[in-house]
């Protein structure tokens, strides 16, 4: 369960009216969301939506035309040097140095962020525990999987033990059980206190993880907030499902006759005792359901329809690919 806060907390990553052009190319165009501290929040959208580039701000990597942001109340302008303390990068490309163990690339990483010899043995242990890569220490990077690679790159960003983890595309290119590995890697991260933002074309692959979202499509933002949220600001007021013990024949024609039903349909691969139904927007659904006790036919449930994540993400995000 994430934290609870009140109106003082300072948010991890506030970003403010954000936007920017490369060469007239509108990237980003008034970007705000907030992401609180020890919390996993997904962003999402298509291929070009921004997520990179905003990335790349928060991580004082590319000045922006316009806008505030800022990290656990550090201004990315003014104070860069503090937001890079604060802060662990993980691109979403590898460039590593594949003939180095896995030790030499850690020290290396936490040799740059100045942390002293004695201290390097001890704290490389601990995000190789952390990321689950004990024993892998003498290992060649060039001799690990694309999995294990990850998880390298997840400990590098680890050594300075950042509060905020940034992770572009973190779980492209693994497989299922990389991927869930990875995940579960990240929920014990945040378990520890860390916040994560993470970023992803898939909505459907941080539903579970994350505790909240920000939906990016072509520079704007569609959504930002919990993710029970998103499926509820989603949830199609009209549609309910019903499903009988055992359903009549004559099924369908008896919930027609009911005043608010406009259709009932029974859905693909059902045994027969389930109905889609829609209601007329006026209807009200408790005296619907009465009606449909009223056939005396025994009800195992009956619920209003949420949308599948999927479906979200496509109804908010543009069809095509950006250039
Ligand atoms: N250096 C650049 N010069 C010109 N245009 C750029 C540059 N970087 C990004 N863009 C453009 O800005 C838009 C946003 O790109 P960005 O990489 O932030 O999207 P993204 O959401 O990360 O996409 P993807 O999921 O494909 O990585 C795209 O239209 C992209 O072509």
């Amino acid at each position: 369960m994430p934290p609870t806060y009140d109106a003082n907390t300072v948010p991890a990553i506030s970003v403010s009216e954000l936007t920017h052009a490369f060469k007239g190319h509108q990237a980003l165009n008034q970007v705000s969301f907030a992401v609180m501290p020890q919390t996993l929040h997904g962003f999402v959208g298509p291929n070009g939506a921004g997520k990179t580039t905003t990335l790349k701000v928060i991580c004082t990597l590319l000045k922006p035309n316009w806008g505030q942001v800022q990290v656990f109340g550090h201004s990315v302008r003014s104070e860069p040097i503090a937001v890079r303390e604060k802060i662990g990068f993980m691109p979403d490309h590898f460039s590593m140095y594949r003939q180095m163990t896995v030790f030499e690339y850690l020290d290396f990483f936490a040799a740059a962020y100045g942390l002293k010899m004695t201290q390097r043995d001890q704290v490389i242990n601990d995000v190789l525990t952390l990321t689950d890569m004990d024993g892998r220490r003498n290992d060649l990077i060039s001799g690990l999987s694309r999995g294990m690679q990850q998880r390298v790159s997840l400990a590098r960003v680890l050594v300075h033990d950042p509060d905020l983890l940034l992770l572009d595309e973190p779980a492209s290119g693994l497989d299922p059980r990389a991927r869930i590995e990875l995940m579960e890697i990240l929920r014990e991260l945040r378990r520890m206190g860390k916040t994560i933002f993470i970023s992803s074309h898939i909505l459907s692959e941080l539903a579970e993880l994350c505790d909240s979202v920000t939906i990016i499509d072509r520079g704007h933002v569609k959504f930002s907030g919990p993710m029970d949220a998103l499926l509820d600001a989603d949830a199609e007021v009209s549609r309910f499902t019903l499903k009988f013990s055992q359903a009549p024949e004559n099924a369908t024609e008896l919930l027609t006759a009911i005043d608010g039903i406009v259709s009932a349909e029974i859905p693909e691969y059902s045994s027969g005792n389930e109905f889609d139904l829609e209601l007329d927007p006026a209807s009200d659904s408790n005296i619907v359901l009465s009606s449909i006790i009223g056939l005396g036919v025994p009800i195992v449930s009956f619920a209003q329809r949420r949308k599948q994540l999927n479906q979200a993400f496509m109804d908010l995000t543009t069809r095509g690919v950006r250039p």
